[in-house]
């Protein structure tokens, strides 16, 4: 076992995670040793309002981990070993049009689905490849893990432009989903799953669900409890569960029940029932809003209080969430090199054998301190293989706008979309998102 001692960086400093992941790799000390901890942000005073507030948690609870935040890119990229992307690029005002401008038009405005997913992916694209740039001249032998959205545009720019860079792009859906499966059927966690799982980034489907200490088959157990009730499983399980996602979860009753051979990521919802969608949305109120009611005002309320406080005892990330875990677990993996199944969005290569090369899709991993080694899924199904088709050539199409500066690539790639039923509909959209995405897309010609 080696000694070696991790620094890391956390890009998007101000992320409302960032409190929470904190916490997870304090306790996490014992498995993933750290010498220093940074954060990296653009927006300085939206940063210090959460660095402040850690300063005094690292020095309560991990004195021997140095600590900064920075706006400086050589400050916060020199000497690291892994990267956190977790960067909204236009922040929840720019999520909030996204959601807000397709629905004008009748047509579902969603974080990383559909055309409001499509120009949020736009938008990260030159912000990530800036980050990685950073990282590759800073310190060319970090990893960068990076969960900053559209991860799946994000990642087919990454495979296009930064090939053979040092990232790797990740979801924390699935884990959570397969949480709710555990729970189902009486196991603790996601960790004692085994599973088939395959797809694109918030667009997959498990093949095989199975108790990894008896190899029992868990799929007729949950197919019986997903076609009533989704995975949605209430209780104590679910009592701090947000409204808009109980929706969610409850609604995999009816994906599932479109195609009942597999199990389905919760995200299909945005493809299979898009009018369901419009009709259950206010235009005016939609989950940025939410989120600024209810995990913004939480996390920033937090940090203020523990800065006007003195001290971070008893603070509300003691119960930490999912998603600051899985990343540990996967910085873990990659530095002692164990080669722990998670799942990637990553090239194709074979992964699932009647899918191109070159898509990008999400499939089981081993990481390792060599990266990822997708592991082979079998076929899509053929209505999968039909809507990943569709799906994955909007999100090449995206990359397509970006590179060449296209209008009519970003307009086609809204047409083919499942979410937008008219060409003259995908036009309005896009006409109206192109002038508030002006600081940060490529102007379209
Ligand atoms: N991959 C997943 O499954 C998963 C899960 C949860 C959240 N996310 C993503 O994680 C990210 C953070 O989520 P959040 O709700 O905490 O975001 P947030 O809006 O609370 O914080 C994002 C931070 O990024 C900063 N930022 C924006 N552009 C930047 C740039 N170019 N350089 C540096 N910093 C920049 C902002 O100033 C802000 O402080 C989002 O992209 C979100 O979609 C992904
Ligand atoms: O609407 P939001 O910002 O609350 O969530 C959008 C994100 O939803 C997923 O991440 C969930 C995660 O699956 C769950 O376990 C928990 O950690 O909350 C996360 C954020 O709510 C999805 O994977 C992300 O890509 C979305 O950004
Ligand atoms: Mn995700």
């Amino acid at each position: 076992m080696n000694d070696k001692k991790y620094s890391v960086v956390i890009a998007g400093g101000g992320s409302t995670f960032t409190p929470g992941f904190v916490l997870d790799l304090i306790k996490s000390q014992d498995k993933f040793p750290m010498r220093e901890l940074k954060f990296y942000d653009n927006d300085a005073e939206r940063q210090k309002k959460i660095g402040e507030a850690v300063k005094i948690i690292m020095k309560e609870r991990a004195p021997q981990i140095k600590f900064s935040y920075t706006t400086d890119p050589r400050e916060a990229f020199t000497d690291v070993d892994f990267v956190m992307g977790s960067i909204r690029v236009g922040k929840y005002h720019m999520r909030s049009l996204d959601e807000k401008i397709p629905l004008k038009y009748g047509v579902n405005g969603q974080e990383t689905t559909g055309p409001g997913g499509m120009a949020y992916g736009l938008r990260s694209i030159p912000a990530i490849l800036q980050i990685i740039d950073w990282m590759q001249e800073y310190s060319p032998n970090a990893w960068m893990i990076n969960y900053s959205n559209t991860i799946a545009i994000v990642a087919e720019a990454c495979r296009r432009l930064r090939p053979g860079a040092k990232v790797i792009n990740i979801c924390d859906m699935p884990i959570d989903d397969m949480d709710r499966m555990a729970a189902i059927c009486g196991l603790n966690s996601w960790h004692d799953i085994d599973f088939n799982y395959y797809g694109l980034n918030h667009f997959g489907w498990w093949k095989e669900v199975r108790n990894k200490k008896t190899g029992e088959d868990l799929m007729p157990k949950l197919k019986e409890y997903v076609r009533e009730h989704g995975y949605w499983v209430g209780g104590d399980y679910d009592k701090d569960t947000e409204p808009s996602w109980e929706a969610t979860f409850k609604k995999v009753a009816d994906e599932y029940k479109l195609e009942p051979e597999t199990l389905p990521n919760n995200y299909m919802q945005y493809y299979y029932f898009p009018q369901y969608e419009v009709a259950n949305a206010d235009p005016n109120h939609t989950r940025t809003d939410e989120i600024l009611e209810h995990r913004q005002k939480i996390v920033f309320g937090e940090c203020e209080r523990i800065v006007e406080a003195g001290t971070a005892k008893d603070n509300i990330w003691d119960i930490s969430g999912l998603h600051s875990e899985y990343i540990v677990d996967i910085i873990h993996a990659i530095a002692f090199n164990t080669h722990e199944k998670f799942l990637a969005n990553c090239a194709n290569d074979g992964a699932i054998a009647n899918m191109d090369p070159d898509s990008i899709v999400e499939v089981p991993a081993l990481f390792g301190a060599d990266g990822i080694q997708p592991m082979a899924t079998g076929m899509a199904g053929r209505f999968q293989r039909g809507l990943m088709m569709e799906q994955q050539t909007c999100e090449k199409l995206v990359v397509d706008a970006y590179v060449e500066h296209s209008y009519n690539k970003m307009l086609q790639a809204f047409a083919l979309n499942k979410t937008i039923p008219d060409a003259s509909v995908a036009k309005k959209i896009l006409d109206d998102m192109i002038p508030v995405n002006a600081p940060y897309w490529p102007e379209l010609k």
